[in-house]
């Protein structure tokens, strides 16, 4: 479904460009339908970058993003728009998404002007209430509502019921939860976990290794814009085969070990 093909990301810095930094350097990987990849990597390692350009946000200065085997990079306009009706993108920050000023639900009205403007208001309630029941949200108790009177796994969950109302076959999470409190994520997780066996493809963008293996089918990790390590979670978690992946592996808290005991 998705590929990148020898991707590379350069950012131009300072007043005349003349400065130059390599954020993302050769990155191979794919997402098929039904699988939830992990990408995961430190703050800088080119993340967000490679989730902008998979999104269509920003491209590629070398090397292939293909959705269906049709390219990501240089899609404008009608064409941007039908790729945004399958493949969308939800972030770190549910707050910064919504404007205070708006009820929290003008999200879903966007979706209609832009995508469905020809579906009657009564017929996109009803779309709008299954999306949310489908991201286990009580209609009655966001609807309506300004984004201050809701907690942020509430509007994470309705940006996800966002994405779903366009009927998307892969998602970019770009650490949705790392704001939000431990039994708020697994819910969104086990949500991402449903989905998933629903055949949607999940880009699961992350920095902390035990929420990457929770639900991932397959484990990316990148350092410095560069793929050390790569195949199915299990296995790159099991036999790490780049001493990255092990001192990442061994910075993550011991589950099973009690506090006051010394880690091995
Ligand atoms: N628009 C931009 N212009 C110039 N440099 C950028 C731009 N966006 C990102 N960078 C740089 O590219 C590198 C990778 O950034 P990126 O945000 O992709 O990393 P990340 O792994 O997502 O980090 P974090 O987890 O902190 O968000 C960083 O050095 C960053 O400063």
């Amino acid at each position: 479904m998705l590929r990148l093909d020898g991707v590379w990301k350069t950012y131009r810095l300072g007043a005349f460009g003349t400065r130059e930094l390599t954020a993302v350097r050769d990155v191979s990987m794919e997402v098929r339908a039904g699988e939830v990849v992990s990408l995961i990597g430190e703050s800088g390692s080119g993340k967000t970058t490679i989730g902008r350009m998979v999104l269509g946000l920003a491209s590629p200065t070398r090397g292939s993003i293909t959705f269906d085997d049709v390219p990501v990079g240089g899609l404008r306009g009608r064409a941007l728009r039908g790729y945004h009706r399958q493949v969308q993108g939800v972030f770190q920050d549910p707050f910064s998404t919504f404007n205070p000023v708006f009820k929290a639900d003008r999200v879903f009205a966007l979706v209609r002007d832009g995508f469905f403007p020809s579906v009657p208001a009564i017929k996109w309630r009803r779309r709008v209430e299954a999306a949310l029941e489908g991201v286990r949200l009580e209609p009655a108790d966001v609807l309506d509502k300004y984004p201050h009177q809701l907690s942020g796994g509430q509007l994470q969950r309705m940006l996800i019921a966002r994405a779903l109302l366009l009927d998307i076959r892969l998602l970019v999470a770009d650490e949705i939860i790392s704001m939000l409190d431990a039994s708020t994520r697994i819910d969104v997780l086990n949500l991402l976990g449903d989905l998933k066996t629903k055949g949607l493809g999940v880009l699961f963008v992350t920095h902390d290794l035990a929420l990457g293996t929770y639900i991932s089918d397959r484990t990316v990790i990148l350092r410095a814009g560069e793929v050390v390590e790569s195949g199915p979670t299990d296995e790159v978690f099991a036999r790490p085969q780049h001493e990255y992946t092990r001192n990442l592996l061994a910075a993550v808290p011991h589950l099973h070990t009690r506090w006051n005991e010394p880690v091995k």
